[in-house]
């Protein structure tokens, strides 16, 4: 067997024009949707994907208000902001690039954006409302990853999900999306016995551990559905996945490739999320 290779790249194209055109019949109503991205700090990483995020937002026609700070800024300068925004009437999402530098609290950051404006869908609230199936704004990979399986009309009701990783902004959150879409779902982490038997049982098997080419074919179901997040930074300079790919294309019947899989969608979903605030602000209905 060969995987069908999910192209990420692709269906953010497509999203992306959709989301064009609703800007622009919302802009028709007067209705400008804009984000305001705060940036701390020289990591070239974090740089590089708030690049991305106004590039994205310039594609659609979202207003967007990058604010950049040096690394020694302090948490309550910081804090003070957000509350600024918070209040700001042509902003509707708020987000900040993750990670902070040590100094800053980072879950007293999240916790100070108002849960309408959090398009990241971080805040304990949103988390609360996504959990108990009520309207929230979901954490954009997740989402991201939740649209990529979804269009291609891959079954997810009563599948086994198993998702490797369990941090807020990726593992949790996706299992809990999976659910609510009535997977079964397992999570599986550093502390897991016996991974490779968990694994194998997945129909959809979704890998973020931040770990380069940690899995491989033996893991792997004949016919599952691979969904890659890991971002990793060869020494080489190439970037590549938790998933050794060319093995997993072998036995997989779909798999997701590094770059140009679940990243692009990351960027994508926070655009829609931008787009829902800014509608539900003004009380228009999808
Ligand atoms: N406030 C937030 N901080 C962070 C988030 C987030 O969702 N909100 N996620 C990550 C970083 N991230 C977006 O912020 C992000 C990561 C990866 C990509 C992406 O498109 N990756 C490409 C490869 C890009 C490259 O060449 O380096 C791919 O996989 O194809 C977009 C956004 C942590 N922080």
């Amino acid at each position: 067997m060969t995987a069908k290779i999910i192209s990420g790249k692709e269906i953010a194209t497509q999203l992306r024009q959709e989301m064009k055109e609703e800007v622009a019949k919302l802009k028709e109503k007067g209705i400008v949707p804009g984000l305001a991205v705060i940036l701390i700090g020289d990591d070239p990483a974090s740089h590089s994907y708030v690049k991305g995020k106004k590039k994205g937002c310039e594609e659609v026609g979202i207003y967007n208000r990058l604010i950049e700070h040096p690394a020694t800024i302090t948490e309550e300068q910081l804090l003070n902001e957000i509350d600024q925004l918070n209040e700001d009437e042509s902003i509707h999402g708020i987000l900040v690039q993750l990670p902070l530098p040590k100094h800053i609290d980072e879950k007293k950051v999240i916790e100070r954006i108002s849960p309408e404006k959090d398009v990241d869908g971080f805040h304990p609230i949103n988390i609360g409302r996504m959990m108990t199936g009520q309207e929230a704004f979901i954490p954009c990979t997740p989402y991201g990853i939740l649209k990529m399986v979804q269009l291609q009309n891959i079954e997810i009701e009563g599948k086994h999900v198993v998702v490797i990783g369990r941090s807020n902004i990726v593992g949790k959150p996706v299992g809990q999306l999976f659910l609510n879409e009535n997977a079964t779902v397992t999570y599986c982490h550093s502390k897991t016995k016996n991974l490779k038997e968990m694994t194998k049982q997945a129909d959809i098997l979704i890998v973020a551990v931040g770990k380069a080419n940690f899995i491989g074919k033996d893991y792997i179901k004949e016919g599952a559905v691979v969904i890659d997040v890991g971002v990793n930074r060869l020494e080489t300079g190439k970037l590549c996945g938790d998933v050794i790919f060319e093995e997993a294309k072998e036995v997989a019947a779909y798999i997701t490739p590094v770059p140009g899989g679940v990243g692009p969608l990351t960027i994508t979903m926070l655009l829609y999320n931008t787009i829902e605030s800014a509608k539900r602000f003004y009380g228009v209905r999808s």
